[in-house]
């Protein structure tokens, strides 16, 4: 059971409301992933009559039951597709609609289907393109110099690198309402580092489970702070927890932890010691990599089941990387920003970091002069414009 909380709940967000954000994406960023997604791959008729399907339905139309032999038939069922089926995406909670679209869609392309399509995910050609872009080629040789420098350096640089890399979010990318909005105010709109570092000491014994998000260039430098955690001895494990399969466009997968290991090991200078430290720490145990199917549920972490909550009550800190896991992590809520951190992750099994850029209107644990600096600054563009990041830890 969750732990009480003072807090009184705030209202769930729905995408209902025209002009919201959460709107938009079910009005413009899904009809854009259908695109997108008919231009991966060329694929069959009844594919693309089956894409033309899911724009229908998103659109215009109310969500459809998935189909009766579908292997998560009953786990979506016992996730609300029953309560849901039949209404109005608009109308249901804006995580739940979101995270069934991505069922949806790839239902649509045969992901789950025996044939010439299975497994085939619908956003590896844009996850592969980011991957190998020189961008990729620029953030891995600026390691060589940071191998060079004082430890404490190094620790701060990878931790924002991490933080920094959920800018990139493919689906986030495809929004045009995204401008980004300059202002003086500060980048980190929070920021529990040194709780986070006093949490890791050098003792070797430390357990870490880091709840990634993106794949391509967030991946990378999630993986090169686990490296560096493992090597500095600020932990002795890791679990890396990925997505049982393709979701919100860039969300990483078990095939793209592979391809990311791939594009370290073979890189010249300092990237490549990384990668080696990563392989060598997945063949002999001390990194593991997990697939839970709560990772891609439509539900925030409080209703966890108790298996995930087991494990992670075992870490020595849970890191939630990007905007979806903090909305799952707090609670897909309009909440006042000032609502305490701490008390919105009092039910979390266990220490708890968030690390996360701002594309959602959730926010919590704010100061009033934090907020009103934004506020004054910006409007309310600071929430989703990927422009501001958080560190929010829970000891
Ligand atoms: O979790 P991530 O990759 O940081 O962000 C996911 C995201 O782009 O998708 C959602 C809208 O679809 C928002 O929560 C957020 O803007």
């Amino acid at each position: 059971m969750p732990e009480r909380s003072d807090t009184p709940p705030a209202s769930v967000l729905l995408g209902n409301e025209p002009g919201s954000f959460p709107h938009s994406v079910l009005a413009e960023r899904h009809p854009a992933i259908i695109s997108q997604v008919r231009d991966s791959f060329p694929y069959d008729p009844e594919r693309h009559r089956a894409l033309d399907a899911l724009l229908a339905s998103c659109t215009k139309g109310v969500i459809e039951p998935l189909p009766a032999d579908a292997h998560d038939r009953d786990r979506w069922a016992a996730w609300g597709a029953e309560a849901y089926t039949g209404r109005s995406w608009f109308d249901v909670p804006w995580l739940w609609s979101e995270s069934f679209f991505y069922r949806q869609l790839l239902e649509a392309v045969g992901y789950f289907t025996p044939g010439p399509w299975l497994g085939i995910d619908p956003f590896r050609p844009s996850k592969l393109a980011e991957l190998n872009a020189p961008e990729t080629d620029e953030e891995l040789a600026a390691l060589d110099p940071l191998a060079e420098r004082p430890t404490d350096e190094q620790d701060r640089a990878l931790l924002h690198g991490s933080l920094w890399g959920n800018r990139a979010d493919l689906g986030f990318r495809l929004s045009a309402a995204q401008a980004a909005t300059a202002s003086d105010t500060p980048p980190l709109v929070s920021d529990d580092s040194e709780t986070l570092w006093s949490l890791l000491p050098p003792s070797g014994t430390a357990t870490l489970c880091l709840i990634a998000d993106n794949a391509g260039r967030e991946l990378i430098p999630d993986l090169l702070l686990i490296a560096h955690l493992l090597t500095q001895g600020r932990i002795g494990r890791a679990v890396l927890h990925i997505k049982p399969y393709p979701y919100y466009v860039s969300d990483a997968t078990h095939a793209d932890v592979l391809d990311a290991l791939r594009r370290l090991t073979s890189a010249p200078g300092a990237a490549a010691d990384y990668g080696r430290t990563l392989w060598s720490a997945i063949t002999d145990g001390r990194l593991a990599v997990r697939a839970h199917p709560f990772s891609s549920a439509p539900l925030p972490y409080a209703e966890m089941p108790a298996d995930l909550r087991g494990e992670l009550a075992t870490a020595t800190l849970t890191v939630l990387k990007g905007d979806l896991n903090y909305r799952r992590l707090v609670g897909d809520r309009l909440w006042p920003p000032t609502t305490p951190f701490l008390d919105v992750t009092a039910y979390f099994p266990g220490s708890v970091a968030a690390l996360r850029t701002l594309k959602s209107d959730v926010i919590t644990g704010l100061d009033a002069r934090t907020e009103a600096a934004l506020v004054a600054a910006e409007g309310q563009k600071w929430r989703t414009g990927g422009t501001h990041a958080l560190i929010q830890v829970r000891g």
